[in-house]
């Protein structure tokens, strides 16, 4: 074990837990710009040990006596002040930051699945310790939005945040509208780039924009919001003939990370990532690549924005050393910053209670009075229809019933409760006339 140096001009030693994509780039910043960080805290800050998985890979620029597998022991070692946690998902992870935390050392973790799974238990631990757990890399990359949210607009009322926060989906949807391209070819590459989860199910399954949604929205809405309540749908189910019928509606694809309040007496916090279409001059549909956007809508200042780049190792060691230096500040200080703020208890509002906007692609049967029983599936659930267009008859395009060549209808709604759409498509695919529902996809920002 190694020695206490408690020299009050002691460096500040930092453990780093996870030396991959975004881990490599904080080692590196924090090795080169240790005089500048010096300056900006008032103590150095000091590289103590990085934990990996395997000691022999190349580490370019990384001294290999820093280097352990031993996590635990790590963040263990009485010298160890901060600990920055970027190995990513629930174990060791939990284990590694609570240990940490329990033992009076802040904590900067870009850790969002952990937070959105069990925030509660790292929040009380850094708590009971008088200690910090900071995690601005979590959300939307190195947009600063947790501090925004956490200290700036925290004597506001926040009433919405909404945005684009996988960087990885949105550069699949991204060139599948500009260039065309298929999903998996697309998925490499934003791997490659080191922009998706090390499993990167939890990108096209919407399960990385559910656990930012989360965290978003406990912060916004002072209420515990674990990922388990978002309404969560991915990309997997996005076709080129989705991507197609967009940009006939000159719209595009994206997906959305929605969280606001219901307008109930006591307001219920409404959460849901799925891909939506929104109208391409919306401020959203110009987000390209791995860049994220979120706005934000509170009592006082109105709406705000923050657009930047959302994932990838630079950008989003970027956001982690911001922490860095911010707990590093704070110790030399003897204080702590904001810990979790869950006073309003908000519940959350099932997904069947949504009010929004849908795109609703059938393929019908050739034949008159087709249009009179869709219309009437959508008014026999109240659900009022903006726009109905047919495309494309195909006189040799027989329907699965094989006695009628099919049509395409488009149609749109007006504002519909969530729960009445599906009762909807529940009925329509129980019309003989209808022989598949295409697609349904949820229509927004045409109200930005
Ligand atoms: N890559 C991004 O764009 C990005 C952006 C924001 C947040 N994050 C988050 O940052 C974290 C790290 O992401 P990443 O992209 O760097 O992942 P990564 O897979 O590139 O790196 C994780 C590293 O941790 C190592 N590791 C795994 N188990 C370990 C253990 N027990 N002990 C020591 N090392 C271990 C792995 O070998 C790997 O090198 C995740 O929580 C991720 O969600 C990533
Ligand atoms: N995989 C994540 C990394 C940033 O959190 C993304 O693509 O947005
Ligand atoms: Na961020």
């Amino acid at each position: 074990m190694t020695a206490v140096d408690d020299r009050p001009e002691r460096p500040l030693r930092v453990a780093l837990l996870g030396c991959g994509t975004v881990g490599a780039e904080v080692a590196k910043l924090l090795t080169h710009s240790a005089d500048d960080l010096e300056q900006r805290i008032g103590r150095r800050v000091e590289l103590a040990g990085i934990a990996v998985r395997r000691l022999n890979r190349e580490r370019p620029g990384i001294d290999p006596a820093l280097l352990t597998t031993d996590a635990l022991e790590l963040v263990q070692r009485p010298d160890i002040d901060l600990v920055v946690e970027v190995i990513g998902g629930i174990e060791p992870a939990r284990t590694l930051i609570l240990t940490a935390l329990e033992r009076g050392a802040a904590v900067v973790t870009a850790n969002k699945a952990l937070l959105a799974e069990d925030g509660a238990t790292l929040f009380a631990a850094a708590e009971a310790a008088g200690t910090d757990l900071y995690f601005e890399a979590a959300v939307a990359g190195a947009i600063p939005i947790i501090r925004p949210l956490r200290e700036s607009l925290v004597g506001d009322e926040i009433t919405s945040v909404m945005g684009i926060v996988n960087g990885t989906t949105n550069f699949i949807l991204d060139r599948m509208h500009t260039e065309g391209v298929g999903f998996s070819e697309t998925l490499t590459l934003a791997q490659e780039l080191g922009y998706a989860e090390a499993d990167p199910t939890a990108d096209v399954e919407g399960f990385d924009a559910a656990a930012k949604a989360a965290i978003l929205a406990s912060l916004a809405f002072h209420s515990r919001v674990r990922a388990e309540d978002v309404h969560r749908e991915g990309i997997t189910e996005v076709t080129r003939a989705d991507v197609a019928t967009a940009e006939a509606m000159d719209s595009v694809i994206k997906l959305l990370a929605i969280c606001t309040l219901t307008d109930d007496p006591e307001p219920r916090v409404s959460i849901r990532v799925h891909p939506a279409m929104i109208p391409s001059s919306h401020p959203l549909a110009s987000v390209g690549g791995a860049y994220n956007a979120v706005f934000v809508e509170s009592r006082s200042a109105g709406r705000l924005m923050f657009y930047g780049p959302g994932a990838g190792g630079s950008p989003t060691a970027s956001a982690v050393m911001g922490d860095l230096v911010t707990v590093a500040r704070n110790r030399v200080r003897g204080a702590a910053g904001p810990g979790e703020s869950s006073y309003a208890q908000r519940q959350v509002a099932p997904i069947g209670d949504v009010v929004t906007r849908y795109h609703v692609s059938l393929s019908v049967a050739d034949v008159t009075g087709v249009l009179a029983s869709v219309a009437h599936a959508f008014a026999e659930h109240g659900v009022s229809l903006q726009i109905v267009r047919q495309e494309g008859v195909g006189p040799n395009a027989t329907g699965p019933t094989g006695d009628a060549g099919s049509a395409r209808l488009v149609i749109v709604t007006h504002d519909a409760r969530d729960a009445d759409l599906s009762a909807t498509v529940e009925t329509l695919r129980s019309l003989p006339e209808v022989h598949e529902v295409i697609s349904v996809m949820r229509v927004e920002g045409d109200r930005a």
